[in-house]
């Protein structure tokens, strides 16, 4: 089923193919389609939400939203071990996140002229709790817990409702833990779009947060270039993980890292990069055996006719391909993972060591599983605090500080030719107030 491919022998066209992830292929069909979903709640709003969920998630709902009693009786449905374990990752990604609040910074940049940096919560944020294939209440928290320590105003949690018409009780059960109370049974590329356009039912927000499939992922970018003011998170579309193995790596640890992402979604993509060729066919038979015993095979083995096997000829080379690939995250199993990490420079989460699974960011070390995926790690940051926040500045001058700075910004003003910025300048300097 799987095939090895040696780095070195291959050119850099075909590098650069190997290395395509699998759901950019189809890219103009999907454009369209989701154009096209974007249009149709734009014209008819509540009516086209309600159509597309029985479309696409097979239940004919009368009413999207769900009540506070909805999410009481979701709770009391569940388990105290359940509840607890809800809890134990909340702490945990709070802590991380509580972590990160930015100080606020006043400089005196000459005599008499103060500038700052404070920063204030977005007011309305969109959360997108995939469920399409499995509900993900761990993404709940990896939202909901920065939006709250944030104190965005208004938080608005979307996810596709079963083909019973229900939200899964965890997913509202990290809602409430959140303090999430504005929650709407809509998925896909339509709910970002009720959250961008908004309708009867769903008033819009400034900015929209959370993975999805590809329909979700193209629905942000569209309506980020659509609507002005309204703004994404990052293209966090289906996982992604690269291993970068040595001979020191354990086959089976391995095998269950890709394993647990490819099990997401058919368009998941798994790479494992390994210095020794016995290892990655150890890992390929740990891979076919233990697909064999998981829930979900039949996604996972789909997956897995994307995974990529690639030998290289040193661990520098190994570090060379998953800069070039730039993966969601990156597992690295080798003698001496962390000497690795100042060279790998682009990655969305990376996890060192034997011991350290993506499973554990997945839901409770602390640190954000909303990750930049098709190789946007180059460029975009993890999901943090800061981007529930905006920065701006302040300024503030005296008249002596004023003067001081005046033949700077007159001589430049000059440069460019603006009078009317200079003579804001040069009218303040006589001390005359009228
Ligand atoms: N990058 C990250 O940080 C991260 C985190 C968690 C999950 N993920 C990814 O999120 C994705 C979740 O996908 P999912 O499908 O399970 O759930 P989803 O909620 O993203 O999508 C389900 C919705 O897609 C829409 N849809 C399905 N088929 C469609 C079609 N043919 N045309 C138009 N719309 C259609 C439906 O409205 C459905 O409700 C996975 O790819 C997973 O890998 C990524
Ligand atoms: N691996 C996903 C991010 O790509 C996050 C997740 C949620 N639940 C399990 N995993
Ligand atoms: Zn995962």
């Amino acid at each position: 089923m799987f095939t090895t491919t040696q780095w070195s022998t291959l050119s850099a066209q075909a590098q650069a193919a190997l290395l395509m992830r699998p759901a950019i292929a189809d890219n103009e069909t999907l454009s369209e389609q989701v154009c096209d979903i974007i249009s149709q709640v734009r014209d008819k709003g509540d009516e086209t939400l309600l159509a597309l969920t029985k479309k696409f998630d097979g239940i004919a709902l009368s009413e999207l939203t769900v009540s506070q009693q909805q999410v009481k009786q979701a709770v009391a449905s569940l388990s105290e071990s359940r509840l607890a374990a809800l809890e134990k990752a909340y702490s945990q990604i709070k802590s991380f996140h509580q972590a990160q609040t930015l100080q606020e910074i006043s400089v005196e940049t000459s005599p008499g002229v103060v500038c700052q940096l404070k920063s204030e919560a977005i007011d309305s944020v969109g959360l997108y709790i995939p469920a399409g294939t499995a509900p993900l209440p761990s993404t709940v928290l990896m939202l909901g817990v920065p939006a709250q320590i944030a104190n965005c105003r208004r938080r608005v949690l979307v996810s596709p409702p079963d083909s019973a018409g229900n939200i899964a009780p965890e997913v509202l059960a990290a809602a409430k833990l959140c303090g999430i109370e504005e929650i709407y049974a809509v998925g896909g590329a339509q709910a970002i779009a009720a959250l961008a356009l908004g309708t009867d039912s769903i008033a819009p927000v400034n900015k929209v947060f959370g993975p999805g499939n590809s329909y979700v992922t193209e629905a942000k970018k569209q309506l980020s270039q659509q609507v002005p003011g309204f703004a994404i998170d990052m293209p966090a579309g289906p996982s992604e993980v690269l291993v970068l193995a040595d001979e020191t790596a354990n086959a089976q640890f391995v095998a269950a890292d890709l394993l647990s992402q490819a099990e997401h979604g058919s368009d998941s993509q798994v790479v494992l990069v390994a210095t020794n060729n016995q290892i990655i066919e150890q890992v390929q038979a740990a891979t076919l055996a233990q697909l064999s015993q998981l829930s979900r095979k039949e996604i996972a083995k789909a997956s897995l006719t994307h995974a990529r096997f690639i030998l290289v000829d040193s661990i520098e080379e190994a570090v060379e391909v998953s800069n070039q690939y730039a993966p969601e995250h990156l597992i690295v199993q080798t003698q001496s993972p962390r000497d690795l990490v100042g060279k790998l420079r682009n990655a969305g989460s990376i996890f060192l060591g034997k011991y350290t699974p993506e499973s554990a960011g997945d839901y409770a070390s602390g640190t954000n599983h909303v990750l930049p995926t098709y190789g946007y790690s180059k460029v975009v940051s993890s999901l943090s605090l800061a981007d529930f926040s905006r920065r701006y500045t302040v300024q503030e001058i005296s008249q002596q500080g004023l003067a001081a700075l005046a033949p700077c910004l007159i001589e430049l003003t000059d440069a460019e030719g603006l009078d009317a910025h200079q003579r804001a300048v040069t009218i303040r300097l006589d001390g005359q107030e009228d």
